[in-house]
């Protein structure tokens, strides 16, 4: 590379860390769903969503709410790394909403030494198909929210996504009624899964113990119960733990 070219390229990567993000908050908590559930975790909650589902419990991470503030990659990266957490949650909203954005901001968190696992919770309705080719890091893992018929959103599913999670990644539904309890079955019949699959009641609308009834009965082997441990701990309503 010549003088020139290298000064071209340190120029782009400037500009790069430059890029703004909206953000709804920042937060260090205990993860409280899915496979990292329990582990200290750096919550970074990105504004903005094209889905409305129903039961959303953070409906403040898009309109008519506003973002809280705009900070670039490198800012976010910095509060993310004055953490203790070696664990990450990019969430929202929709994270992938931002394609170029989102995708540097993992490629720039994975470079961070101390990292051992940083989880996207990505709705189902964005192709994840550039994220797995651009963004290369193994510690980079995304969690599907797979939309069934009571989030009143499942006809946006990209579901070409479904079979492209890796064994790392994990395929949740989120079940408000027995309904969906069948849709999510019959998701895992027509569709080759290889990841992690995991069963989430609605917090008011399915009890834990109605749907644990239902997967046993049912003979579901592979699939977890996934509870929203964060709601048992703080209030229910609470933001930003
Ligand atoms: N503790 C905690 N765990 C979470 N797991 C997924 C969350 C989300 O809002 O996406 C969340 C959250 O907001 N808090
Ligand atoms: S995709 Fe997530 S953030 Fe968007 S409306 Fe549904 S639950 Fe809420
Ligand atoms: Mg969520």
């Amino acid at each position: 590379m010549s003088t020139d070219q290298r000064a071209t390229q340190l120029e782009n990567d400037q500009l790069v860390h430059e890029l703004l993000l909206p953000l709804v908050e920042i937060f260090e908590t205990v993860e409280g769903e899915g496979t990292a559930a329990g582990y200290p975790t750096t919550f970074v909650r990105l504004f903005g969503c094209p889905l409305r589902c129903v039961w959303c419990d953070t409906k403040y991470s898009y309109p008519p709410y506003h973002a809280e503030m705009s900070l670039s990659i490198r800012d976010i990266v910095q509060r993310v790394s004055a953490n203790q957490a070696r664990r990450v949650c990019l969430t929202g909203g929709e994270p992938l909403l931002y394609e170029r954005q989102a995708t540097l901001l993992l490629q720039e968190l994975a470079k961070l030494p101390q990292m051992v696992d940083i989880h996207v919770e990505t709705s189902g309705a964005i192709d994840l198909t550039p994220f797995l080719q651009e963004v290369q890091s193994p510690k980079v893992r995304y969690i599907l929210d797979y939309k069934l018929f009571g989030s009143g959103e499942t006809e946006k599913m990209h579901l070409p996504n479904v079979e492209k999670l890796r064994v790392t990644d994990e395929l949740k539904f989120v079940i408000a009624s027995r309904a969906d309890f069948e849709q999510a079955c019959q998701v895992l019949e027509d569709y080759e899964v290889k990841c992690i699959v995991l069963f989430s009641p609605v917090w008011d609308s399915l009890s834990p113990s109605e749907l644990v009834q239902w997967m046993l009965a049912r003979g579901l082997a592979e699939v977890k119960l996934s509870l929203q441990t964060h709601k048992f701990v703080w209030d229910p309503n609470q933001r930003g733990v």
